[in-house]
């Protein structure tokens, strides 16, 4: 027992350690040994000593943590490289990484997502008039399996561009489907075992790559005709620092990695704001309400400019994504010995540290009554208001920029749930107003409500990369039209 590294959690088994009761239920994990030993502790994981850093002191530490002092890369790339491709994100120096985000977020402006609310709208509205199980006026659908499906045709489209839209009706679905199957965390361990779903996934990546680079040549050969804001055209254009045009297949690899990114993260948060929708039906028609209020009665198509006149709307998408985010833990490898401050621990570079940003976004001290979902606490006057939201805490946040433009430290923040610090994310934006768009369109079509008409929720599935709704999670819908 070395006095200067965080307590142990209790285990049975070496190698093994506590990675099952973490893996089952990391949130509960995270709770109850934070009740037994503090903010910080220390677990095995698949072999692995493992400390864990919560709180917002917690978040700081490792979110923002040195370069020297933590590193991503080491940690992520067996698990991300075989899925994206080479020299793209993890596998390549952080330096190039960054770059490679301000390239991504060169894309992402103001001016592209105005094109992108119609699209996304658009293809919204078609997947709802064609889909032969909405067809029926009322029945039952398990919506995981739905917003899977928006949330591709969506990102696709408005990110990737029609010619990529255009191939996932036919090839590109099924070629996904069997590069998610990499996308595990059985890979941590298992991504170099000549497993069936490892082979599917090693021959999707390359198909998947070579159809990208097919458009790449296309586009470069006959030109941007159609002004289209998606991301690829970006990428074709980018040149890094040194003078190096961006290659191709780091084009088609970036582009693999975004989709990657966007699809589980969206269909994961739509899925559960659609769950929570269905067990809070009177909120679903206090949204309907909103937009009738602001946009008036007719309800025209909707625009860029009309998500930020949607308060509770938005507050839909903050208030899921502090219960059910989508990434529950953040990891690095410590490369220097790192003292905690505030403590007499010293971190040694055997460790791995794990941030979980969802422990202090469910923190009673700073979300009253924090396992309710109440939308309405973000608005300022509330009874559930977070002390982020009642203090008006103007966004005096500190900002730094790693080279792909100034990021919050969120050094003090209890809510991440886009991270914070050098690998912040860059697509915050963009899921926004996806989302927003998404569920503007759906509040105008459909009335929801639980099957058995209870206000009960499903459980969380954490044995994916994503957590995410177990499966079926079947909801009612009736159609307004
Ligand atoms: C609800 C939606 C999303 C959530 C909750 C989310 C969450 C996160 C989090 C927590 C990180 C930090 C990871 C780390 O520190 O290791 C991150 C990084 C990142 N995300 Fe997202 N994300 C979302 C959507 C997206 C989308 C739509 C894109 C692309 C269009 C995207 C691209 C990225 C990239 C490129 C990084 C940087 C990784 C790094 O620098 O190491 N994300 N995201
Ligand atoms: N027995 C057992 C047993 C043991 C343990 C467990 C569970 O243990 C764990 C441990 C850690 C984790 C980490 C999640 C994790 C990390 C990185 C990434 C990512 F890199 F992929 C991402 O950030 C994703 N991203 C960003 N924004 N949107 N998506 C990303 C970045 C850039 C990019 F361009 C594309 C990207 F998509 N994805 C997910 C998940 C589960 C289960 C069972």
């Amino acid at each position: 027992k070395n006095p200067n590294e965080p307590p142990m959690v209790f285990h049975w088994f070496p190698f093994i350690g506590s990675t099952v009761t973490y893996g089952m239920d990391p949130p509960r994990f995270f709770k109850e040994n934070r009740d037994k030993f503090g903010d910080t502790f220390t677990f095995i994981l698949l072999g692995k000593k493992t400390t864990v850093a919560v709180g917002p002191a917690g978040n700081d530490f490792i979110l923002n943590g040195k370069l020297k002092d933590v590193n991503a890369e080491e940690i992520y790339t067996v698990l991300t490289t075989p899925v994206f491709g080479k020299d793209v994100v993890y596998d390549c120096p952080n330096a190039k990484l960054m770059e490679q985000k301000k390239f991504m977020k060169i894309a992402l402006t103001t001016e592209a997502f105005r094109s992108y609310v119609p699209i996304i709208s658009g293809e919204v509205q078609s997947y709802f008039k064609k889909n032969a199980d909405f067809k029926p006026k009322t029945g039952v659908i398990d919506i995981p399996k739905k917003m899977a499906e928006i949330t591709i045709f969506t990102a696709s489209h408005a990110l990737q561009g029609s010619a990529v839209r255009s191939r996932f009706d036919e090839t590109l679905a099924a070629l996904y489907h069997d590069l998610d199957m990499g996308f595990t965390p059985i890979n941590f361990m298992l991504h170099w075992a000549p497993l069936p779903w490892n082979r599917k996934r090693d021959y999707a990546q390359r198909t998947v790559a070579s159809i990208y680079m097919d458009i790449i040549r296309d586009r470069r050969a006959n030109g941007d005709d159609h002004e289209e804001h998606d991301m690829m055209k970006h990428l074709m254009n980018s040149t890094y620092k040194n003078g190096t045009p961006v290659p191709d297949h780091e084009v088609a690899h970036m582009m693999i990695a975004l989709l990657m990114a966007g699809q589980h993260s969206s269909s994961s948060t739509s899925s559960w704001i659609m769950l929570r929708l269905a067990q809070n039906p009177e909120i679903m028609e206090e949204l309907l309400q909103e937009q009738i209020r602001v946009l008036g009665a007719d309800l025209p198509p909707l625009q860029y400019e009309d998500l930020a006149k949607l308060p509770l709307n938005q507050a839909i998408i903050k208030e899921t994504l502090r219960i059910h985010a989508p990434i529950h833990s953040i990891m690095r490898a410590v490369k220097q010995p790192m003292p905690v401050p505030g403590t007499k621990y010293v971190i040694p570079p055997s460790h791995v540290l794990l941030a979980a940003p969802g422990v202090s976004a469910s923190d009673p001290q700073y979300f009253p009554n924090p396992d309710a979902w109440d939308p309405h606490r973000w608005e300022a006057d509330s009874p559930n208001a977070p002390s982020i939201v009642r203090n008006g805490a103007v966004e005096e946040e500190e900002k730094i920029d790693y080279g792909y433009g100034l990021v919050s430290k969120g050094a003090g923040s209890p809510y991440l749930p886009f991270g914070a610090g050098r690998h912040r994310c860059i697509g915050e934006q963009f899921a926004n107003v996806q989302l927003q768009t998404i569920v503007a369109e759906t509040v105008r079509a459909f009335k929801f409500s639980n099957v058995d008409g209870s206000r009960n929720l499903i459980g969380t599935d954490y044995a994916s990369l994503f957590s995410r709704p177990l499966e079926p999670a079947k909801i009612r819908y009736e159609r307004r039209d």
